[in-house]
């Protein structure tokens, strides 16, 4: 944490990078494993950085993983579960998402264009929710900055769920975004990134020195 602002680490291929996010004040660090991204850690890279982590602190991202998938996800160590998704994806299958992880271990980060209202039937499912840039065609990592002034409203509407804002924050912009969306729990990747996977460790200095 950085004054009053929680900070997500994503796309961690490298127990160096996950470490230095660590020293600088992270409070999660996220392993995509979904094999359609560039950043997707292989099953031995997983379990090695959920290993070298601290406990409590492990994300695993995936896109709407099998049952099955899932529960392997946990058998790898983590504690908190992304999971991006098409709303197309039966309730039924989210609550079994909700069923195997527990409701307070599950993050979904449903993929819903800024025209549509928050699909609150999720509501009963999860107590995080992490809001990314809604691009067509794409679930997920899109490098891109959302709506923050969106956000806002989004927490105003539901108190009592906690919000992550998720799209394109970097050193340059996380100042104004976590002003605009007053924000307390963040999420960056790309931002912070030398080539997929890899961290720029000036990148991520820069970005906790500027929530400082
Ligand atoms: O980053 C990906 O390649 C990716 C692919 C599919 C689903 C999720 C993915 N990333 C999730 C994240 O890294 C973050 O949670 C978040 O979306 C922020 O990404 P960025 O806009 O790059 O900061």
């Amino acid at each position: 944490m950085v004054g009053s602002t929680h900070i997500k680490v994503c796309g961690l291929t490298k127990v160096e990078d996950g470490l230095l996010a660590l020293e600088l004040g992270a409070d999660y660090l996220g392993v995509i494993r979904y094999d359609g991204s560039a950043r997707m850690a292989t099953e031995a890279q997983a379990r090695l950085l959920s290993n070298s982590f601290p406990v409590g602190k492990r994300v695993c991202v995936d896109v709407a993983p099998s049952i099955k998938e899932l529960e392997h996800h946990g058998d790898l160590g983590f504690d908190h579960f992304q999971i991006h998704f098409k709303l197309d994806v039966p309730l039924e299958t989210i609550a079994a998402w909700s069923e195997i992880v527990g409701k307070e271990n599950l993050w979904l980060a449903p993929h819903f264009p800024p025209d549509q209202d928050f699909p609150k039937a999720l509501l009963p499912y999860a107590d995080t929710f992490v809001i990314d840039t809604y691009k067509k065609g794409q679930v997920g990592g899109t490098g891109e900055t959302g709506d923050w002034t969106g956000f806002a409203n989004l927490m105003a509407s539901y108190p009592d769920t906690r919000f992550i804002l998720a799209g394109g924050l970097s050193p340059d912009n996380i100042r104004e975004a976590v002003r605009q969306s007053g924000a307390r729990v963040v999420d960056v990747n790309s931002g912070v990134e030398a080539s997929p996977g890899i961290k720029d460790h000036d990148k991520l200095r820069g970005f906790f020195a500027a929530l400082g």
